[in-house]
């Protein structure tokens, strides 16, 4: 028996989310939370022959909190997307008091559940989900996750692209550190599942390595102004929850790199830290999935030189973007009453 609710689900990522989520056999319930058209997209769905019951709920008489009750997963697309020219950065100033809300409801209504966040800057987004988790007393590291995996699916794709086999893109793996904007989207090709061509070196290198750092402003500038990737977003939000609900039911042996707080394994933690050269409270790397959320934080391992390069330059991105999340949720406390649950 497993509930998973999507905040957002009304949206462009929510909608295909909501589908693919119901479409999985596992889940038994599902929730759906959003400030518009959420009775409909659940009425919807809830034709569908598969075992979830569905349920819709909008913001008046406690929506979020009926939405949130008894989840096990919680899955968060909601918030703006970028238009051409943006930075996902540009997001933070609407997204942050979306992400600060909806994590409060969280803490209030279901403290147990495992988080996935997809809304953008995830970098900060994700910090201040724990922030306020942390002023509710509910943070546990080990159940908060931002969701990378759109960033794991492209290099899959491109990869299998330059091999020359598009139907190879489903076995092909490709570990992606760092954060999920620009350089700090780190693939590291030298550990991929299948070897790229030699001819992949020098400039076709950095290219394809550029291609997986801003393959979002590729889908941005083709949407021209009506949103960023929601289709392939839904697809590798699914791909992730689906992993962390096989986890849930005790399958073992489930790694995905995913954005998390370091603190969720200590030891996992310290030795990331020390490959990294430098203190960070948040890092995507390949995580072991349990019952209980994360098991284990796997080191980077042996990368190449340019790959080390890539890690460094992502490095003082992430700490200002983690910074700017904490500060946000300080910020926002400092005035206002202590939370109360
Ligand atoms: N992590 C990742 O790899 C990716 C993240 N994203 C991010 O996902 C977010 C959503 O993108 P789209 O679905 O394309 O946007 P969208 O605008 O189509 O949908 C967002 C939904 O959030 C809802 N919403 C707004 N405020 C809310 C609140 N307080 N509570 C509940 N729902 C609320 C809206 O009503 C809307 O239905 C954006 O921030 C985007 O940048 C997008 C693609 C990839
Ligand atoms: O680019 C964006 O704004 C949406 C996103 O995170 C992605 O497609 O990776």
């Amino acid at each position: 028996m497993v509930k998973a609710v999507v905040l957002g689900a009304a949206g462009g990522i929510g909608q295909p989310l909501a589908l693919l989520l119901k479409a999985n056999p596992l889940v038994t319930e599902l929730g759906l939370f959003d400030i518009v058209n959420t009775p409909g997209v659940a009425a919807d769905l809830s034709h569908i022959a598969t075992p979830a019951k569905v349920e819709g709920f909008l913001p008046p008489d406690d929506g979020l909190l009926k939405a949130l009750k008894g989840a096990d997963v919680v899955v968060i697309p909601a918030g703006v997307p970028r238009k051409p020219g943006m930075t996902r950065d540009d997001l933070f100033k609407i997204n942050a008091g979306i992400i600060k809300d909806l994590a409060t409801g969280i803490a209030k209504a279901a403290p147990k559940a495992l988080v996935l966040v997809i809304s953008n800057p995830v970098n900060s987004t994700v910090p201040i989900v724990a922030e306020v988790f942390k002023k509710f007393g509910t943070f546990d590291p080990k159940r908060l996750f931002g969701v990378t995996t759109l960033d794991v699916v492209r290099s899959s794709t491109f990869v299998s692209e330059i091999i020359g086999d598009l139907a190879l893109s489903k076995d092909v793996v490709v570990p992606v550190v760092g954060g999920h904007s620009g350089v700090t989207i780190v693939p590291l090709l030298s550990q991929s599942s299948h070897s790229l061509p030699s001819s992949v070196d020098g400039s076709a290198y950095d290219a394809l390595v550029n291609r997986i750092q801003f393959g979002g402003d590729e889908v941005v500038k083709a949407k021209n102004g009506a949103g960023s990737a929601t289709l392939s977003m839904a697809y590798a939000g699914a791909e992730f929850a689906g992993k962390v609900i096989r986890a849930l039911n005790g399958e073992k042996g489930i790694i995905a790199p995913t954005y998390v707080n370091l603190s969720a394994d200590a030891e996992g933690g310290a030795a990331l830290t020390k490959e990294l050269g430098q203190e960070l409270a948040y890092f995507s790397s390949n995580v072991e999935l349990g019952p209980g959320g994360i098991t284990k934080i796997n080191p980077l391992g042996k990368i190449t030189e340019k790959e080390a390069e890539l890690v460094k330059a992502a490095i003082p991105e992430l700490v200002k973007n983690i910074e700017t999340g904490v500060n946000f949720v300080a910020e926002a406390y400092k005035a206002a009453e202590e939370p109360r649950l």
